[in-house]
């Protein structure tokens, strides 16, 4: 729920006198409209929000646009903006409009379209008190889904029998599934992104499970790794040690620390272990209407934590053949420090 005047503000900053929205989630962001990727959004000269839908949502634009709906399919849609910008400065959003896009735009308006970059995503990395608390939903629900979904977790049940029954207890509680379920076990650990396989579970494992809902278009987001049986000495100390990576970095989350100095100190405590190269991604993102999003907590990032933003913080260890661990937890960024969403406990392994 972007505010107008930062709106207007964020687009004098960036020295373009209009915009031009095709990305899906800052379309739904402006506007309201739950089916972001089938509509555009023109900011105009004068401040004035315009959404572009076609005739399959005539009646969904009307029932849950906040700003004007103009219906209508390109070319007709660049035709109706033309003449309000002849001659002005267009930002385009370059990190989603295609060169055919782009093309199609330099056609029919006779104006200077400019490239920008993270204009709306960094207005939405601070969340409303709606949008936090449609993450917090999700959030809890999740949580609900997982206690129901734990006692199945065991040896000789396949990875894609946990990752359907968290699927469906996220489907029947009324929340959509946030992203492709990660359950990924014993030597498949080592996959940061192991989405569930037909790998039946085996006793000594690691299981490492990271899921979230969608509810209302937020998502939730949270990993949680979990022993079945008792795992190698060398799996025990690689869990101890990113549970100290975990919360050492959850501890130091405030207003004002740089993103990258809580990537530093979390990847600084894994360096002491040992498993410094072991850690193969960034610490955490921003969570809203998109799973990754602005702030990135990574070495590399420039952003500064904010009271309203919700991250995550999910530092984990990766050993090719052997396996992996990471532990997830879901924040906001309160005025004083943070609140942590995610409630799952987290496991003695
Ligand atoms: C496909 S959505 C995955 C959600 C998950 N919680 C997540 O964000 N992960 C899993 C391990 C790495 C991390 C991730 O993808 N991080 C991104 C931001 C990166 O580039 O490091």
């Amino acid at each position: 729920m972007t505010q107008l005047a930062d709106l207007e503000q964020a687009i004098r900053q960036a020295g373009v006198d209009a915009l031009w929205v095709s990305t899906p989630a800052n379309v739904r962001a402006l506007t309201g409209f739950s089916s972001g990727a089938d509509g555009k959004v023109l900011v105009g000269p004068t401040g004035t929000v315009t959404l572009y839908t076609d005739s399959r949502y005539t009646v969904q634009a009307q029932e849950e646009s906040r700003v004007a709906v103009q219906i209508a399919r390109p070319p007709e849609t660049y035709q109706h903006a033309a003449d309000a910008l002849k001659g002005l400065r267009v930002g385009i959003e370059a990190d989603h409009l295609t060169v055919a896009g782009l093309e199609d735009l330099s056609q029919h308006w006779e104006a200077t379209l400019v490239p920008v970059r993270g204009l709306i995503e960094g207005l939405r990395a601070i969340k409303s008190p709606q949008e936090v608390q449609a993450i917090r939903e999700a959030q809890a629900l999740a949580d609900r889904v997982f206690a129901q979904v734990r006692p199945m977790i065991r040896a000789g049940v396949r990875e894609l029998d946990v990752a359907l029954e968290l699927e469906l207890g996220l489907r029947r509680a009324g929340a959509e599934v946030g992203f492709d379920v990660i359950v990924a076990s014993g030597p498949r650990g080592a996959m940061p992104h192991g989405v569930a396989s037909e790998r039946v579970i085996e006793e000594g494992d690691l299981v490492t499970i990271d899921f979230g809902a969608r509810l209302h278009g937020y998502h939730s987001d949270m990993t949680r790794t979990l022993a079945v049986g008792t795992p190698s000495d060398e799996m025990r100390r690689v869990y101890g040690a990113v549970l100290e990576a975990e919360e050492a970095a959850v501890a130091a989350v405030k207003p004002g620390v740089r993103c990258a100095d809580l990537d530093t100190l979390a990847r600084g405590i894994l360096e002491q272990h040992g498993l410094g190269e072991a850690f193969a991604h960034s610490l955490g993102h921003g969570v809203g209407l998109n799973i990754h999003e602005t702030p990135g907590l990574r070495n590399t990032s420039e952003d500064v934590l904010a009271a309203g933003m919700v991250i995550t913080i999910e530092p984990g260890a990766y050993l090719p053949g052997v396996g992996g661990v990471r532990i997830e937890d879901l924040l906001l960024v309160t005025e004083d420090g943070y609140e942590v969403l995610s409630l799952t406990p987290k496991e003695t392994v």
